[in-house]
C-alpha cells in the first residue's frame, strides 16, 4: 500500500501505522501519532532515528518510494528547514510571496516581513542577510501562506546561541498570534522544553516518549522546574550522566 495523504480542512495530523524503509532498513515502524489542531509539539530523537523522514511524510514530500500506512494532514502546510532556502536571485519580498496568487499578496508579504522584524529589508538580496535574518525571512515565507500546520526541521540549528534564543521568542510569539499546529524537529532538548507544550521522542521507528510540558510561558532555560522534563527526555534519548 502506498502512503496516502488525505486532505483535511481542519488542522490536525493523524498518522496510523506509518512505515518507511530505505533499502531494507526500517526507519519508521508502524508509527501512530495525532497532533491536535493548534498544538506546539517538538520532536526529538537520536541522529538517524527518522525525524526528517517523519516530517517529510507528513509534509507529503515522500511520495516516490514504497511505504505503508496512513497520513492525514491539513491542506495548508508550510515547511521550514535549517537553511532558509531563499532563492538567491530574488529579492527578499519576492522570495516571501513566490507562488502566491491574487491581489494583496505583496501587501501580505510586506506585513509578514514586518511581523518577523524585517520591515525595510524587502528589497534586500538573500545574500545580504545574516543567518538569523534569513531564517526570519523563511518564517515570513511560511507564515504568509497562513499554514494550518508548520513543519520545522531544525530551523535554528545553524544559528549562534543568542540569535537562536531570539528566534525562539519570535517563533513562540508568531505561534501565539496565528496558532498553527507546529511540529518542530530539534536536537536541542532545552529548545524543545522551552518552546513546546508537548515533546515527542522518536525511538526505534515509533514515538517512544510523549511528554506534556505543563508549564506557563514564557519559559526560561534557567527555570528549575524544567529540569525534571530535561532528565526524562535525556534518559529517553539514552544520554547518561557520563555523557554530560
Ligand atoms: N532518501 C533516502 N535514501 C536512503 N536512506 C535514507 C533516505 N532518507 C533517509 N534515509 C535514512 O533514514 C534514516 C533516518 O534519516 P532521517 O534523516 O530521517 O533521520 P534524522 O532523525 O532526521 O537524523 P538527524 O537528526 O541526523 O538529522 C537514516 O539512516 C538515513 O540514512
Amino acid at each position: 500500500m502506498a502512503p496516502h495523504t488525505e486532505q483535511l480542512t481542519r488542522p490536525a495530523v493523524r498518522l496510523r501505522d506509518l512505515k518507511r524503509s530505505f533499502g531494507g532498513r526500517t526507519v519508521l515502524d508502524g508509527l501512530d501519532l495525532e497532533l491536535p489542531a493548534g498544538q506546539f509539539t517538538a520532536l526529538l530523537g537520536r541522529s538517524g532515528s527518522g525525524k526528517s523522514t517523519l516530517l517529510r511524510a507528513i509534509a507529503g514530500l515522500d511520495h516516490g518510494v514504497a511505504g505503508t500506512g496512513h497520513v492525514a494532514a491539513p491542506r495548508r502546510v508550510s515547511v521550514a528547514f535549517q537553511d532558509s532556502r531563499l532563492l538567491p536571485w530574488r529579492r527578499v519580498l519576492d522570495n516571501v510571496v513566490l507562488g502566491l496568487d491574487g491581489k494583496g499578496a505583496v501587501e501580505r508579504g510586506r506585513a509578514a516581513l514586518a511581523e518577523v522584524g524585517l520591515a525595510g529589508r524587502e528589497r534586500a538580496w538573500p545574500g545580504e542577510l545574516s543567518g538569523g535574518e534569513a531564517q526570519r525571512a523563511a518564517l515570513a515565507r511560511a507564515l504568509v501562506r497562513e499554514p494550518e500546520l508548520l513543519l520545522a526541521d531544525e530551523p535554528f540549528g545553524a544559528l549562534d546561541a543568542l540569535t537562536r534564543i531570539r528566534m525562539h521568542h519570535l517563533l513562540r510569539e508568531l505561534w501565539e498570534r496565528h496558532r498553527p499546529s507546529v511540529l518542530l524537529v530539534t536536537h536541542d532538548v532545552d529548545e524543545a522544553i522551552v518552546l513546546a507544550d508537548r515533546v515527542l521522542v522518536l525511538e526505534r521507528g515509533r514515538i517512544g516518549l510523549d511528554l506534556a510540558i505543563d508549564r506557563p510561558h514564557p519559559r526560561s532555560y534557567r527555570e528549575p522546574l524544567l529540569g525534571e522534563y530535561r532528565e526524562r527526555l535525556l534518559a529517553a534519548l539514552g544520554v547518561t550522566e557520563d555523557d554530560r
